[in-house]
């Protein structure tokens, strides 16, 4: 695959399983001048409900992927510009590190000229993605490096993915993740609810990802956090 998020600046992670905002469409989140479109969570996800997203979304220009949370509900459909694979690099539990990809290769015939990983260090303890994977959250920003450079360089993983959905994290790890770095696009996600917060977690993260913002305040203040991180990379 190749690696078309090196040139994003923000990711708009839709999750199905929520609603949006009033009398907002996907006509509208397609335009908030996102860079890209994530469609995945973690709880109570299915392939009718990826559907609905992917066919609102396939009429519009902006790319659109999916994130599968396990292989059961990965969508076949050529509107997809590719799939991103977590790889829970900080999961208790082996499932969400190899057994899931496992079981998707059993099943599937996968597309991998259009499949990535990311490869996810999950550091808010309340998240519902940590409580699946049982994922140890307990990291300094000296071993969030360390999992980002084994990502890199033992692993081969085009994008490290530090987690804290639901919550803003803790910049000097998102900072100490991206100094250990160098080809690998770091993507930050979690807690951003504003232009600050994403011009801030901007000035360390390649990607910035926003999700739950969406289906809480809607279209005008996603597009606050794309002018944010944006402006935070042009500096
Ligand atoms: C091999 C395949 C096809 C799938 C397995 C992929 C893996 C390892 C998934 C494990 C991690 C996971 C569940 C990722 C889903 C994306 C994600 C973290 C969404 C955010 O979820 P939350 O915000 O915690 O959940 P809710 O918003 O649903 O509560
Ligand atoms: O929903 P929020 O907290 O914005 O998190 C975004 C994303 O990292 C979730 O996987
Ligand atoms: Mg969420």
């Amino acid at each position: 695959m190749n690696t078309p998020w090196d040139d994003w600046d923000h990711v708009l992670k839709v999750d199905p399983d929520k609603d949006l905002v009033g009398d907002e469409t996907f006509d509208d989140v397609c335009q908030t001048g996102t860079d890209a479109i994530e469609i995945g969570g973690t709880l109570d996800i299915t392939t009718d409900k990826m559907q609905r997203v992917i066919d609102a979304c396939s009429e519009h220009d902006v790319p659109l992927y999916q994130e599968p949370s396990n292989p059961a509900v990965v969508v076949e459909d050529d509107a997809l510009d590719g799939y991103l694979i977590p790889v829970v690099f900080n999961a208790g539990d082996v499932f969400w590190i190899t057994g899931a990809h496992k079981e998707w290769e059993r099943i599937a015939d996968i597309a991998w000229e259009r499949t990535a990983t990311e490869a996810y260090i999950v550091l808010n303890e309340d998240a519902s993605v940590a409580e699946l994977t049982d994922a140890d959250t307990e990291q300094t920003a000296e071993d969030v490096a360390s999992y980002a450079k084994v990502a890199e360089r033992l692993f081969g993983q085009d994008i490290v993915y530090i987690e804290y959905s639901g919550m803003y994290g803790d910049v000097d790890k998102v900072e100490a993740a991206h100094d250990a770095l160098d080809e690998t696009t770091l993507f930050y996600g979690g807690g951003i609810r504003d232009y600050d917060a994403a011009y801030e977690m901007g000035q360390h993260a390649d990607v910035v990802v926003v999700g739950d913002l969406l289906h809480d305040e809607g279209c005008d203040a996603v597009r606050q956090t794309v002018k944010g991180v944006k402006d935070a990379h042009a500096e």
